[in-house]
């Protein structure tokens, strides 16, 4: 499985991505990294056909952004950043809701992410972190071979961030796994491979041994540096 993504998209005349290019395989967690307003939303928007880009998002070779919306759905899942749910539904139906998902999917999707046990409570009810867990959910649900999340670990704490992380690394090897991260500690810890976006544009692709601390002081504007603990890359920053 494998995804050639190229793209360009303006907000009335504004150029906010920049033929941003690349491709990744199944197998790989990639994050996305990049400074408030770079352009990592839209990246993520423009290539689940949420907004209407230039170029292309190639699956096997398919461009899913000329497949109908009803299509596309079935191969491309997006996660947008948590926002509060507004309706009382039960955890159970806001996960069978919109998606093709069987119960069977909705069943194994909540199991996932531990939430089988709340499935007849209210939405509402549920924590933050809870609610983040449910989007995953329903994403899973929906059985995509491509899943794109923006920040799924914003407004956790650091067992359900974790918890999340790991869940992403088990699910790259059954489908393409694309994660905005602004956590740059979670990111070199378990993607395999980041793309840095600065000003709409791919400012560094690569895997997280090799990104400098140079580069991410360069585009965050931070004194930045790199230490090891334990074998674990960690950076430390300061302005
Ligand atoms: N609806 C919109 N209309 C006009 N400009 C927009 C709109 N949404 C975003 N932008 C602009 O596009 C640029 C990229 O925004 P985007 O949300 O993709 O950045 P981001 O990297 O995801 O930022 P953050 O980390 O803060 O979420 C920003 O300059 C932003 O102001």
């Amino acid at each position: 499985m494998i995804l050639e993504v190229k793209l360009s998209f303006s907000y009335s005349g504004k150029e906010v991505l920049k033929n941003v290019e690349f491709t990744t395989e199944k197998g790989e967690l990639l994050a996305i990294i990049g400074p408030n307003g770079a352009g990592k939303s839209t990246l993520l928007k423009s290539m689940v056909g949420i907004l209407r880009p230039t170029g292309y998002v190639k699956l096997n070779g398919t461009d899913l952004l000329s497949l109908k919306p009803k299509e596309r759905a079935k191969l491309i899942t997006y996660v947008p950043q948590s926002s509060y749910p507004e309706f009382a539904f039960t955890i159970e139906e806001f996960v069978e809701l919109g998606t093709y998902a069987t119960r069977r999917d909705m069943r194994s999707a909540l199991k996932r992410v531990d939430l089988w046990e709340k499935r007849k409570e209210q939405i509402t009810n549920l924590s933050g972190g809870e609610y983040q867990l449910a989007l995953i959910a329903r994403a899973l649900a929906q059985g995509s071979e491509v899943i794109l999340l923006d920040e799924p670990t914003s407004h956790l704490d650091i067992n359900h961030a974790l918890r999340i992380m790991e869940l992403l690394r088990e699910l790259r090897e059954e489908r393409i796994v694309i994660t905005v991260l602004h956590d740059l500690n979670l990111a070199l810890r378990y993607a395999e491979r980041l793309i840095l976006i600065h000003e709409g544009r791919k400012r560094w692709d690569g895997a997280p041994d090799e990104l400098s601390p140079a580069v991410i002081g360069e585009v965050y504007g931070i004194n930045a540096k790199i230490v090891e603990v334990d074998g674990e890359r960690l950076l430390l920053a300061n302005l």
